[in-house]
């Protein structure tokens, strides 16, 4: 039997239909309360749901499900270490990576992320020309750049003084050369990240910065100037990275859940080994409230089930991701990784398509700038868009009011967006012709997440939030949220294509729009 044959389904489809017409704006006239029994707080946080479309009969639903699905079961079944990423055959273990007590393999090497960041804290770690580092460059791409790209840029008030941290990802060369323009090579430490390194945009620009480094300062400064993180270690050395340079993982930590592994050495960097700790420490509370909480009162199990809701019942397309904080600017990216990687899939685990939606597209921008950016869509374009906003409540960096004008913002849309305007509640001044334009349908579902905070510990709940919701949802919609074919397929042509590009092979096989493009970037180099 599929999940969407059961009764509990069938249950949600019908409320679903009998609620289609009711305003977000009459439910609130009719329950002062509302607030109150759609919130949850814990550890901090607040997770504010009323401002979804449903009620405490689609609410009951969505736990019958969670329970329909064996979520728990499958929660069990992780924490027991079971292969549950079938495809690959590997257990998913980044729980362990920031559990109290780790495994000992765990410890080890956090033990050596410690010693080496301590090195290059204190400047007893010399570059081959005797000077200490001041510039680290993180080189990867995917789960090995997005999470330590977006957790530095979140605890930037956390940073390590005297030390740049900054990181490479695209296989364009601009990328590459724009850090690189303004790094001392003496001074500058290159941290290769990749799980499999086998990675075509990681290894082209790792060879490149190698070559800009041993250009400067001779081969053998490799050592001093170049570390590497992976699960490969026999292509670490291959590459020439010596043994004693390479901070391991293990293939049973995804790339897109492995900051919290040594893949998070340029954030342990970025704002030291204690805060890292701390960042670990938040993480694993989060396990413990996912793990033990009832359904009722679980943030990872509400959010996986109101995008469920959203996605399943009301036909959700997409979800727009809006961190009113600049410091969370790189969130909706690391996000869309984690959920559209995870989950944007149609074959369930017994290798049959399924019949119903899974992820939406996750996109998203920090506010206040996507309201001056894609938020005319949102309130007037007539689409449904879930929300879901995510504020700070005491800010790092506020040189006077500006963190009381970002709340308001932040609370104005979703208020905006929920009860939206009707033709009488227009301004006055406003003529009979411009009336029209001054309506807003309203209904657009939201929820927002307070913070109290955004530092380490803050930052580990709220990723692992993620991370256990993705998990959930994965279970729910009855697919491997831990293998990623799909992005394969791109990566074959694309091998494929470049001894055409180079001249080495020449062109055929290729659709005409596929061999009228190459042809055009061939002709531009002549
Ligand atoms: O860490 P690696 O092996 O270089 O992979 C980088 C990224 O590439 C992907 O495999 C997608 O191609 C991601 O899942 C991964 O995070």
């Amino acid at each position: 039997m599929t999940l969407t044959t059961t009764p509990e389904w069938r249950e949600l489809a019908t409320l679903a239909e009998a609620q289609r017409h009711i305003h977000l704006r009459e439910r609130f006239a009719a329950d002062p309360q509302r607030f109150s029994r759609h919130a949850i707080r814990h550890g901090g946080f607040l997770l504010d749901y009323s401002k979804q479309r449903l009620d405490d009969a689609v609410v009951a639903a969505l736990h019958a499900l969670w329970h329909a699905a064996a979520v728990p079961a499958w929660i069990a079944r992780m924490r027991a270490g079971e292969a549950i990423n079938h495809t690959e055959g590997r257990a998913v273990r980044h729980v362990d990576l920031r559990a109290a007590q780790p495994p000992a393999e765990v410890a080890a090497v956090l033990g050596r992320m410690q010693a080496f960041c301590a090195r290059i804290h204190d400047g007893s770690w010399r570059g081959a020309s005797g000077k200490p580092i001041r510039e680290v460059v993180n080189i990867g791409i995917g789960g090995s750049d997005l999470g330590p790209r977006m957790a530095t840029r979140a605890l930037a008030a956390h940073a390590h003084p005297g030390l740049r941290v900054r990181f490479v990802s695209n296989i364009d060369g601009a990328d590459l050369a724009t850090v690189l323009a303004d790094c001392d090579p003496a001074q500058t430490l290159f941290i290769v990240v990749s799980k499999t390194f086998t990675t075509q945009e990681t290894l082209h620009n790792a060879r490149s910065a190698r070559a800009w480094l041993t250009a400067a300062l001779g081969e053998n400064a490799v050592s001093r100037h170049f570390v590497a993180v992976s699960t490969n270690l026999e292509a670490t050395a291959a590459f020439g990275i010596a043994a004693e340079n390479v901070f391991e993982f293990w293939d049973w930590v995804g790339g897109r859940f492995s900051l919290w592994s040594a893949v998070g050495l340029a954030l342990a960097l970025a704002i030291g080994m204690d805060n890292f700790r701390a960042l670990l420490a938040g993480g694993a509370a989060m396990d413990t409230h996912f793990f033990d909480a009832p359904v009722h009162t679980n943030l990872p199990a509400t959010l996986a089930l109101l995008e469920v809701w959203n996605t399943n019942f009301l036909g959700a397309h997409s979800r727009a991701l809006l961190p009113y904080s600049q410091s969370l600017a790189e969130l909706p990216r690391y996000i869309q990784q984690l959920e559209m990687e995870s989950n944007g899939k149609q074959v369930d685990r017994a290798g049959k398509r399924v019949d119903h939606a899974t992820a939406p597209i996750v996109w998203g921008e920090a506010g206040t700038n996507g309201q001056h950016a894609f938020y005319q869509l949102l309130h007037q374009g007539g689409r449904l868009v879930p929300c879901e906003f995510i504020a700070v409540l005491r800010p790092d960096f506020d040189p006077g009011g500006h963190h009381d004008a970002l709340l308001a913002n932040c609370l104005a849309q979703s208020e905006a967006l929920m009860r939206g305007r009707t033709a009488d509640e227009a301004p006055a001044s406003t003529s009979a012709a411009l009336a029209p334009y001054q309506v807003f349908d309203g209904n657009q579902p939201s929820t927002t997440l307070l913070l109290p905070r955004l530092d380490p510990h803050t930052l580990g709940q709220l990723i692992a939030l993620y991370e256990h919701k993705v998990f959930a949802l994965g279970v729910l919609w009855n697919l491997n949220a831990f293998d990623q074919w799909g992005v394969e397929y791109g990566k074959v042509l694309a091998r494929r294509l470049l001894p055409m590009l180079s001249g080495e092979a020449p062109a055929s096989g290729l659709d005409s729009s596929t061999a009228g493009l190459l042809a055009a970037c061939l002709a531009a180099r002549r």
